[in-house]
């Protein structure tokens, strides 16, 4: 256990967490040398040439037939296999429905009786039975506001690599929208499978173009089902042996938590970045964790905000939003070994972020808050009068709150948000006009 220390800003201790060394075993297989074109090559590494998860096949229709004439059956004739579903499928399906109630739509209910049989006997490394994996997954896509389709993909999505089933059939009983789908998530797997076999996570440049190939390859839904899958995946990663989770998160950190990322979906980033660092670096996770334990104050962030927006309206200032959030654990590591820095010296485990109408909203606004509570010396940055060499403009301040601990709070207008979020991009792309169709009810969550 760390000493506890006292904290220059905060009145009360804390403890001290030194400056993390990035590990050096990070290299956990052999690289292959690079292709002249950059393309992916099918080496070896060292662990078994199976880095799936545990099934009952992994090898294709010659080493399944049970499940895949299962899975044709289930396909062929859903009435028939929906009724002699267990008793437990049948629970399964009702727990899902009671947390979402897409999963009673009938294309749902049908795709979940076609994964049931097709998965029929299957079970993950953890014990439980398969099925619950493809539950979940479609439950994750299920709380993003995804329509009918991409929950029943969700749920096939593993039923034509592990499970016999080919496009034609799931085309034929669910639409060729549903299997393309599959199919895409199918196409995006082999090519997972050959990028962690070829190291290509160690090397920024591959990860980039892998990226790239992910986006570009194939719709964008297939990669957000790809995206479930792979969260799914790295929450029960437990059960694995030890180099298979790192070669899972090694992968997830270098392709699938930038890919969450660049699809605009935050949180997931959040959840698998915090997750492969709980798998990579497990002592300094152990340590970290135990500290903001203490540290993260949620009821501090929203109290700040309800203050903040008192004080705004004394003030007659309308603003477009004012959003909260606390550093997650890797982000916050990344930041004290990128700086250098010790725990206590990051100022920004909790944010406010304030967005106005104008540039004079912006000062005025600014007066508000340091009026509210006292200024950390030091911490104020005028991005809007000077901007940074990328275009990115905000005024940052760092206060002491009610509670005494640092807040960071970030005042910008709509257009600097959206300069800070798109970058360059930011003059051509809305941020909703993609999404639109993917999630109907508007319940993305963009940051404004
Ligand atoms: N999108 C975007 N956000 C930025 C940029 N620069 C700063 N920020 C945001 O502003 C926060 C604080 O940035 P700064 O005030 O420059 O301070 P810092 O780099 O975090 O360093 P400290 O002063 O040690 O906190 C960052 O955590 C980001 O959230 C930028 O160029 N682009
Ligand atoms: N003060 C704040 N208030 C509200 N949201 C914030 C604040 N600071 C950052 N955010 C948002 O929270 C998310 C996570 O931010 P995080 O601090 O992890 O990364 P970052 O902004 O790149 O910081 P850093 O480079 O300092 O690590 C981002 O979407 C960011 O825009």
């Amino acid at each position: 256990m760390p000493a506890a220390v006292a904290c220059s800003v905060k009145c009360r201790p804390h403890h001290r967490l030194s400056a993390p060394q990035p590990p050096a075993a990070l290299d956990l297989l052999p690289r292959a040398p690079a292709s002249a074109a950059g393309e992916l090559r099918a080496t070896r590494c060292r662990t078994p040439p199976s880095l799936s998860f545990a099934r009952a096949s992994d090898q294709g229709e010659a080493r399944s037939p049970p499940s895949a004439r299962r899975a044709r059956a289930a396909v062929a004739g859903f009435e028939e296999v929906g009724a002699a579903s267990s008793a437990a499928a049948a629970a399964l399906l009702a727990g899902a429905q009671s947390r979402h109630a897409i999963f009673r739509e009938e294309l749902v209910r049908k795709a979940y009786y076609a994964a049931e049989a097709a998965h029929r006997g299957q079970m993950r490394a953890s014990g439980d039975p398969y099925l619950q994996h493809c539950v979940e997954t479609a439950a994750l896509l299920a709380e993003l506001g995804a329509g009918p389709p991409v929950i029943a993909a969700g749920l096939l999505h593993d039923t034509v690599d592990d499970a016999g089933l080919d496009y034609g059939s799931i085309s034929e009983q669910f639409g060729a929208g549903v299997a393309d789908l599959v199919k895409g998530v199918s196409n995006l797997s082999h090519l997972s499978k050959l990028a962690r076999r070829n190291d290509t996570a160690s090397r920024t440049d591959e990860a980039d173009r892998l990226r790239t190939v992910f986006l570009a390859m194939e719709d964008a839904r297939a990669v957000l089902i790809k995206l479930a899958d792979r969260l799914h995946n790295m929450r029960t990663l437990d059960s694995l042996p030890k180099i298979k989770q790192q070669c899972f998160a090694k992968e997830t950190l270098e392709i699938f938590a930038p890919l969450a990322n660049q699809l605009g979906i935050l949180n997931w980033k959040e959840q698998l970045e915090n997750l492969c660092f709980k798998h990579l670096y497990p002592e300094q996770y152990e340590e970290l964790s135990s500290n903001l334990h203490e540290f993260y104050n949620r009821d501090m962030i929203a109290a700040a905000i309800r203050r903040l927006e008192q004080a705004l309206q004394v003030r007659g200032l309308s603003y477009r939003s004012i959003s909260g959030r606390h550093k997650s654990i890797y982000s916050i590591y990344s930041k004290m070994t990128r700086k250098k820095l010790d725990m206590d010296e990051i100022y920004d485990v909790h944010g406010v972020r304030v967005i106005l109408e104008n540039k004079a909203d912006c000062f005025t606004t600014l007066e508000v808050v340091h009026h509210l509570w006292p200024r950390i010396p030091g911490k104020f940055k005028d991005y809007v009068s000077s901007p940074k060499s990328n275009g990115y403009q905000s005024l940052h301040t760092v206060v002491l709150s009610e509670e005494t601990l640092p807040l960071e709070i970030q005042i910008r207008t709509a257009d600097m948000h959206l300069q800070a979020e798109f970058g360059i991009a930011a003059h051509w792309r809305s941020p909703f006009a993609s999404w639109t169709w993917f999630f109907p009810k508007g319940n993305m969550h963009f940051p404004f």
